[in-house]
């Protein structure tokens, strides 16, 4: 029996009957499933969905299923039938992941095949990854891991850890300010949940050298890549090479289009082509850029393992530190992402770099692991 609190479904008119059977809920629980009005939900998202979501017991019953939120979210959550795994789906700006509860054991539940098969938007749940909560490491609170759609496993996920942090506060049942330390393939990362809803995370300091980022690029007499000619699709482009623990390659344009209108690149077609460039031995995210002013640049990205995506927290990080590098804008911006604006600021004083945005829940389900 899955139990699901709030639940997001792809804009129709399903009868309220026909959500019941869906839903197939226990009347051991009360409060009442509404019906929230297309307007109300849709002027919150992006695409029209329909939303239906728990609220309190005294209104009156719609669908005619009875269930409380906290009842709800804290048994679904402790759900642990075998054969079927629970997750809560959140996105960050639309860059949307599969979360897992995984506090109880140090290896992910599922393999990287079974997380790629997951995140198929067709025959899967959708999602550009899977992140796993894991217990902590040295100290840490926590530790987070996570696969791509394409079933690699990056060091790290801006969009992610943000989303992450709002899970852990789900699962734990936090309200408020509350900031955690999480153990990742990129280090120490330490989000904290704001009063404004918005997730700061401490993203760490960027990593310059070029063989850490790594690219077998020429790099300057410091070891960075700054301003380096790269030959791609024959079209010479110029780019900065920025790790913020995983790899990334940030163009503001090439020798015919020297200030990108970032809206006209065809990136499927010109992504893949810096994704697997020889110059990236691990591979690499890109970044396209365009300059509004000082503090406001506007990107699109190809993610290493998971292509054209509507954010990447950690691609807004390097794009900004990359801004900084080339003069083109001061070390605290506003960044545009197709999914919505992050800010992010290079602090002057200790060389971390940090990152302010939303993460949001979608919704909560089952699938059967196969
Ligand atoms: N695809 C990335 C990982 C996810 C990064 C992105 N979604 C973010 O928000 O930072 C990589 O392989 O490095």
């Amino acid at each position: 029996m899955a139990i699901a609190a709030t639940i997001s479904l792809p804009f129709s008119s399903p009868s309220r009957r026909s959500l019941a059977s869906i839903f197939s809920l226990r009347s051991s629980v009360s409060s009442t499933l509404q019906l929230d009005s297309f307007s109300k939900y849709s002027a919150r998202r992006r695409s029209p969905r329909l939303s239906v979501s728990a609220s309190s017991a005294s209104s009156a019953s719609s669908a005619g299923l009875e269930v409380t939120e906290k009842a709800l979210s804290s048994s679904f959550l402790d759900r642990r039938e075998s054969g079927l795994l629970h997750f809560v789906k959140y996105h960050g700006l639309g860059n949307d992941f599969i979360l897992v509860d995984n506090r109880d054991s140090s290896e992910p539940r599922i393999t990287p095949e079974q997380a790629a098969k997951l995140c198929d938007r067709n025959f899967g749940i959708g999602a550009d990854g899977v992140i796993f909560a894991l217990p902590g490491v040295n100290g840490t609170d926590y530790t987070m891991r996570i696969f791509n759609s394409d079933g690699s496993e990056p060091e790290m996920c801006g969009n992610g850890v943000r989303c992450f942090a709002r899970f852990i506060a789900e699962l734990e049942n936090l309200q408020g300010r509350h900031s955690f330390t999480i153990h990742t393939g990129a280090g120490l990362i330490v989000p904290q949940l704001q009063d404004n809803g918005l997730v700061k995370v401490d993203m760490g300091e960027p990593i310059l050298k070029a063989s850490d980022v790594p690219t077998r690029l020429t790099p300057n007499t410091d070891q960075s890549v700054v301003k380096a000619d790269i030959e791609v699709d024959g079209v010479a482009w110029s780019v900065t090479c920025v790790s913020m623990g995983n790899p990334h390659c940030v163009t503001f344009g090439n020798k015919i289009e020297q200030n990108l209108q970032v809206d006209d690149i065809n990136l499927a077609a010109i992504g893949p082509k810096f994704e697997h460039h020889e110059m990236f031995p691990a591979r690499t995210n890109t970044e396209f850029v365009q300059v509004f002013s000082n503090s406001h640049l506007k990107m699109r990205v190809w993610e290493r393992g998971a292509g054209a995506t509507l954010a990447c927290g950690t691609g807004a990080c390097a794009v900004v530190v990359a801004a900084v590098l080339e003069g083109r804008a001061g070390r605290n911006c506003t960044v545009d992402l197709p999914g919505g604006p992050l800010q992010i600021e290079w602090s002057e004083q200790d060389n971390h770099v940090y990152m302010t945005g939303p993460a949001e829940v979608v919704f909560y389900g089952s699938v059967p692991l196969q």
